[in-house]
């Protein structure tokens, strides 16, 4: 196998997806860490391995993929002792995708990162309700994803609830998960917790992005 690095830092999900992912597979990688609040990102040497310059970015051999739902698709085929993470059954492995979909499109960017880019680079601090609103109507979709299904994809873990647990456990930050409104994603969230290696791959980083939100004044307006 290749070396593989992991170029990223702790509080930002899409890392920690891969982290939960590498952590599962047990797999050996470096982990190099881009400091975004002192633009490291932003290098010259950085932007020649992605141009878009976002964390995290998967390096194996000169060989470069970035976005977490590639690479975490991309480990799980390669290095995998089975398919179960990422089912090769092609309805199997649409539902999986389909979540996470949801989770770049409507959790990270349209519920998370369009209140944290503005939050922690220009230090706007007042949020609008309706985004606070998204955020819990978002939770209601997940509880639906979870009707008939232990995890979010089917009847076992998949790299679609490694992908999701990332930003619900970012989200609460903004707006809690009330139990008795979503028994179904509490139990769920209980689950993803007690894998052996939560804590170290998302649970700290989580706690970290939680507490730079909460370091901030924020102010919710009509
Ligand atoms: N959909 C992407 C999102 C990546 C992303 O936006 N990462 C943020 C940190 S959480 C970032 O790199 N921001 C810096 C920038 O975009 O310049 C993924 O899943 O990897």
């Amino acid at each position: 196998m290749g070396k593989l690095v992991l170029y990223g830092i702790d509080p930002s999900p899409p890392v920690r997806a891969c982290l939960l992912t590498l952590k599962a597979l047990n797999l050996p990688f470096e982990y190099k860490v881009v400091n975004l609040f002192a633009k490291e990102h932003l290098s010259e040497e950085y932007l020649k391995k992605n141009p878009q310059h976002t964390v995290p970015t998967l390096e194996e051999d000169g060989h470069l993929i970035w976005d977490s739902h590639p690479i975490m698709a991309y480990l799980v085929s390669k290095y995998g002792k089975d398919d179960s993470l990422y089912p090769k059954d092609l309805l199997k492995r649409a539902v999986v995708d389909q979540r996470m979909y949801f989770e770049a499109g409507v959790l990270f960017q349209g519920g998370l990162r369009n209140i944290t880019a503005p939050l922690f680079f220009r230090n706007q601090t007042q949020i609008p309700q309706h985004q606070i609103d998204s955020i819990v109507e978002s939770y209601g979709f997940l509880e639906s994803f979870l009707k008939n299904n232990k995890y979010m994809a089917g009847d076992h873990l998949t790299i679609a609830d490694f992908s999701i647990v990332t930003s619900v456990t970012s989200l609460v930050a903004f707006a809690e998960i009330d139990q008795s409104k979503f028994p179904k994603l509490s139990a769920w969230l209980k689950s993803l917790q007690s894998l052996p290696f939560y804590e170290e791959a998302n649970g700290a980083g989580a706690k970290q992005l939680v507490a730079m939100v909460k370091s901030k004044n924020l102010t919710i307006v009509p």
